[in-house]
């Protein structure tokens, strides 16, 4: 494995991230916060891509989904640093191949350790120098440790996990429910209903992440409940806020044009619905989400629609 996970934490290492946007910009300042030298790639700066990956000792992808294929054949063109750890932030499913962006980065890089960084993180608070937690998530340990020490601070708390898919796929389901949860903030439905939202819109996940293979228990923890609980209870998330802005009947390219950065859980939606049909997993809230994305239902509709399921058990997924 490689000789950069020897480094103790207070070594000063190099990292690059990939990708300017908001998340991007926070990882570096509590890199930097930490003493490591940090160098951002963005299409639209002037660094190069392969100067700032040269001798990284962890290379952070912080592109949006829709980046990251483009992104992955620079860096493929380019070379990554050959010791180098791969993390990736992004919240995502990519639409033709339908896998998450670590299955892509680990595909591109087979050599490699590939580690996923995710958790009730809205970037905004952090930047406040708010506390915050998040896992890291790798199947090499070591890998996980030595991002885990990289990026742990007295305002950033990192757990490591060995389960990188339900992370990863934690972090990336629940914007379908935030852009649930703020339709029902939107509609103004109460707590009772914003509370079953979520433990029903939990079960679907928990019920995909079984299907793909990630611990049931994985989705209990930072980077599923924990982050399902931070963005579908905040005005910070994006996601949160197109679910909001469909619930009092702004159209879905206008909320999306005056969007302040990406709302993945749009891209999420249309990729996990029809695979999930195809493989007969039950999603009535991600569906009902779906359907309220292209306009053939209101968000009071969707209500009607879910209250009046066939009743049904409450346990098993
Ligand atoms: N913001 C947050 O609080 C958190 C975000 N995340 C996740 O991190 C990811 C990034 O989020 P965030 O920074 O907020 O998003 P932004 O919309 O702020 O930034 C998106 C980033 O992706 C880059 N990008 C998009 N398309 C391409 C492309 N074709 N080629 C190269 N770069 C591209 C953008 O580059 P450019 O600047 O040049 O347009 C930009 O750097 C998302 O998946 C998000 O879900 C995870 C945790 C917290
Ligand atoms: O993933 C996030 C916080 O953990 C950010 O949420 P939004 O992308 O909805 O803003």
């Amino acid at each position: 494995m490689t000789s950069a996970l020897s480094n103790t934490s207070d070594t000063p290492l190099e990292i690059a991230i990939i990708g300017g946007g908001v998340w991007g910009q926070t990882l570096a300042e509590l890199a930097r916060d930490r003493g490591h030298n940090v160098r951002i790639w963005s299409r639209r700066g002037t660094l190069p891509l392969d100067r700032a990956l040269a001798g990284a000792a962890i290379t952070v992808s912080a592109v949006s989904m829709k980046g990251v294929k483009p992104v992955l054949e620079r860096a493929i063109a380019t070379g990554l640093a050959p010791e180098t750890i791969l993390v990736t932030v992004t919240k995502g499913l990519d639409p033709s191949d339908r896998i998450t962006p670590s299955r892509l980065w680990q595909a591109a890089f087979p050599e490699h350790s590939v580690v996923v960084l995710a958790g009730p993180n809205l970037s905004k608070e952090i930047n406040r120098g708010l506390p915050a937690a998040t896992t890291v998530a790798s199947t090499n340990p070591q890998a996980a440790q030595f991002v885990q020490q990289a990026f742990s601070s007295n305002r950033f708390r990192v757990y490591t996990n060995d389960d990188p898919l339900g992370v990863e796929l934690g972090g990336t389901l629940k914007n379908v429910l935030a852009i649930a949860a703020g339709a029902c903030d939107g509609l103004d439905l109460g707590t009772n209903a914003k509370a079953g939202l979520l433990t029903r819109g939990l079960a679907e996940i928990i019920r995909i992440g079984i299907h793909w293979g990630a611990k049931p228990e994985t989705f209990y923890g930072l980077s599923g409940l924990g982050d399902l609980l931070a963005t579908c209870n905040s005005t910070l998330s994006r996601n949160y806020q197109v679910g909001y802005q469909l619930a009092q009947g702004k159209p879905l390219d206008k909320i999306l044009r005056d969007l302040e950065g990406t709302a993945e859980g749009v891209n999420t939606t249309q990729v996990l619905v029809p695979l999930a049909n195809e493989h007969h997993i039950p999603i009535p809230i991600c569906s009902q989400v779906d359907l309220l994305l292209q306009g053939k239902i209101t968000a009071r509709q969707a209500v009607g629609a879910l209250m009046l399921r066939d009743v049904k058990p409450e346990s098993g997924f």
